[in-house]
């Protein structure tokens, strides 16, 4: 049997991507003037392969994981945050909580790997790994096995999502100190024209907020990650096997698995960004089933955005995770769907067309 993620990937529906095109430049509107807004829904009616795509089942799922390489000094905030946030996360607290709920979106965490244990709550799927990830700067973060297992566990989770009817999938992540296993993940898989240290001073960012001195602990550790790992250059599994979180994982193959069942994903913020350019590179075919909802301000998310050839939908500067940068985008998709649903054309307004 080969594994799941080496499932193919449908293309969306072609014909009705030029249909909701056309019918795009039939709105009574100059072509083009509603900018990104055209192409959002443009994409969904050609991913839901309807004329009237909307977003108004959506699945948002966190994956919480802690990371070996705090070790490092690399977070401003120490690694019991990811446990604390996990709780804050179900009891309502957390920005992504209370985005979430105002939009009636359907929330849930899943701890992936928290260094200790959580307690049951309706709001948790608590599937941890292992206790964290071992610290990257010296070993390998997890074993193959812990890697399947985390991979896995972000697939049934689109899966499920996608059993209970969703038709939009946002994933977040929470995980003290996963900025600094993105930005070493992004390193091994982009290949900047740069030299490496220019590339880890573009792809190293300040994450929680690390001072001068934290931000030259973390540039260390992402290269000696680099260099104690560089048979992974280039090679997404061994990459994030080796520099990867088990959100980061999770996530991942929650993506991948939404491309093969047809799903459109809301990409949140930096982490989530190179969990996409990890699941793009185990399979390209993923790219059209992908949005980007927003810049972060953690300075190396624009040269990965870049990689992907992304335009973002906002810059609002948050550089929080969790999944809140796509929740703050979701009224744009859904008001995208509304505009090109409900809008007259030209001929039902009687409104004259250039030229016609
Ligand atoms: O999404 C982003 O762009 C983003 C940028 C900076 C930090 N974060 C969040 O901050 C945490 C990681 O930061 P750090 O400094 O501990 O590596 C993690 O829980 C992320 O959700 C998230
Ligand atoms: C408080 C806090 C909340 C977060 N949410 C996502 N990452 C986070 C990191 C911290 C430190």
């Amino acid at each position: 049997m080969t594994a799941w993620w080496t499932h193919a990937i449908q293309q969306p529906n072609a014909e009705q991507r030029e249909q909701a095109s056309a019918h795009q430049n039939q709105l009574t509107k100059p072509p083009g003037s509603l900018g990104q807004l055209e192409d959002i829904a443009i994409q969904l009616a050609a991913n839901q392969n309807t004329l009237n795509p909307k977003v108004d089942n959506v699945a948002i799922r966190v994956f919480a994981g802690d990371h070996g390489v705090v070790a490092e000094g690399v977070s401003a905030f120490p690694q019991a945050v990811t446990v604390e946030m996990i709780k804050n996360f179900c009891a309502g607290g957390a920005a992504i909580s209370v985005l979430a709920k105002e939009q009636g979106a359907d929330f849930k965490v899943v701890n992936v790997g928290a260094a200790s244990p959580v307690q049951d709550h309706p709001k948790l799927i608590n599937q941890p790994v292992a206790a964290g990830t071992k610290n990257f700067c010296q070993q390998a973060a997890m074993s193959q096995a812990q890697f399947e297992a985390a991979f896995e566990l972000g697939k049934s989770i689109a899966d499920q999502a996608h059993q209970e009817g969703m038709d939009l999938f946002i994933g977040g992540e929470m995980g003290i100190g996963n900025t600094t296993a993105a930005s070493a993940i992004a390193a091994s898989l982009i290949d900047l024209e740069s030299g490496m240290e220019q590339q880890i001073q573009d792809l190293v960012g300040r994450g929680t907020g690390v001072d001068d001195e934290g931000l030259k602990l973390k540039q260390q550790a992402v290269l000696n990650a680099l260099t104690l790992h560089k048979h992974a250059k280039g090679d997404a599994i061994e990459t994030l096997k080796t520099m990867g979180g088990f959100e980061i994982v999770a996530l991942a193959g929650a993506y991948l698995r939404c491309g093969q069942l047809g799903v459109t994903v809301l990409v949140d913020g930096f982490i989530c960004s190179v969990a996409a350019l990890a699941a793009l590179s185990i399979n390209e075919a993923l790219r059209p089933w992908l949005i980007f909802a927003h810049q972060s301000q953690e300075s190396g998310h624009c040269k990965v955005l870049q990689a992907l050839d992304a335009k973002p939908l906002l810059s609002l500067g948050m550089r929080l995770g969790e999944a809140s940068g796509a929740a703050m985008a979701l009224p744009v998709l859904k008001l995208a769907c509304s505009l090109h649903n409900s809008m007259a054309t030209f001929a039902s307004a009687g409104v004259s067309n250039s030229g016609e």
